[in-house]
């Protein structure tokens, strides 16, 4: 059993839960964990990340606890999500954080150790509107991630949230069939009542779409968005900060920008950017406040910010980042309006 003596209690704040859209004051969310990082076994959702140097620590180290084969990137990866956690609590957000995984549940579905990536809890879970939402992820590592914050989800239903879970993964790595929807937070845009979905083919997929659309209702349009397979979710290659603005990878977008934004002003980046440096994966904390990493590759992001009357705030985060996800990838609201 895990040791839940220090798991602080789930009933932070008595607000009503909710999430208007992207660039909604945020209010309350759940942050990654700072506390422990075991890299997962080397599947085909692996193959779609892994690259470069760390591609390769990865494919040495599947399975491993990073504390222990790499102290040093482990203390930058607690110390950078410990720092954003008290960044956000000082400008007055509440954060959940989510507990230890059981160690019978790092490994479901398959009896195999898919790794702890608590430190990104963007995925397994969605708010939209008054709506939480545990999601079916196609990613095995992603999988288990709801069962570390369970007592946080639960809460939400005495806070006016319907919480809900999609039609469960399964054990099997794939399948584009009928009934197997796929959804990855990282994938899923609140644009107000137009709701976004990234399909790179390895993460979300259109019967995950469908699915979301079925328990939306008509209040909600919900569409997919095809990206390229280089990347793993649409948050990867977009960012929203206010409505009629964006951080872009346009030619990640395969068949050209979705509709519903093809107009707005877009701060484009190349996909060296999007991918390397997470250029897109910024923390929107208002519709004129961001949070950028303080990587010098993205000052030119921060300056194009700065141009539109945002204030942009920079923090470390290469750490984390390192593994494909920076500051939207660790957050999932509970409360943006
Ligand atoms: N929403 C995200 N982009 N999450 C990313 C989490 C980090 C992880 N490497 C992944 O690719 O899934």
């Amino acid at each position: 059993m895990p040791d839940t003596s220090r798991t602080p209690p789930a009933v932070q704040s008595q607000e009503a839960i909710h999430v208007s859209s992207e660039w909604g004051a945020l209010k309350e969310c759940v942050y990654g964990s700072p506390d422990r990082w075991v890299m997962p076994a080397f599947y085909g959702d692996s193959k779609q990340r892994a690259y470069g140097e760390f591609g390769e620590f990865w494919i040495r180290n599947e399975g491993r606890d990073v504390a222990e084969v790499d102290p040093e990137r482990f203390e930058g990866f607690r110390s950078q999500i410990q720092g954003a956690i008290d960044f956000l609590r000082d400008s007055g957000v509440t954060v959940q954080v989510a507990q230890e995984l059981a160690p019978e549940d790092m490994k479901f579905p398959r009896g195999e150790n898919h790794g702890v990536v608590t430190g990104w809890m963007r995925d397994p879970f969605v708010t939209i509107g008054n709506n939480v939402i545990e999601l079916a992820p196609r990613s095995l590592f992603h999988r288990r991630q709801r069962f570390a914050i369970r007592p946080i989800l639960a809460e939400t239903m005495d806070r006016g949230a319907r919480y809900f879970a999609q039609p469960d993964s399964g054990a099997v790595e794939s399948r584009d069939e009928p009934g197997w929807g796929y959804l990855e937070g990282g994938d899923v845009f609140v644009l107000g009542q137009q709701i976004l979905v990234g399909h790179s083919g390895g993460c979300s997929n259109p019967e995950g779409g469908r699915w979301l659309q079925h328990m939306l209702g008509p209040d909600y349009k919900v569409d997919m968005a095809p990206i390229d397979p280089m990347f793993p979710h649409l948050d990867c290659v977009l960012c929203t900060p206010r409505e009629g603005v964006t951080v872009i990878c346009a030619e990640a977008f395969p068949q050209g920008l979705p509709d519903y934004i093809a107009d707005w002003d877009h701060i484009v980046v190349d996909k060296f950017h999007a991918k390397r440096h997470m250029a897109c994966n910024n923390l929107v904390l208002d519709d004129h406040t961001i949070i950028v990493p303080e990587a010098e590759a993205l000052d030119m992001v921060a300056a194009e910010l700065k141009k539109r009357k945002f204030e942009v705030i920079r923090l470390p985060y290469n750490y984390p980042s390192d593994f494909g996800g920076s500051f939207r990838c660790a957050h999932q609201p509970l409360i943006r309006v």
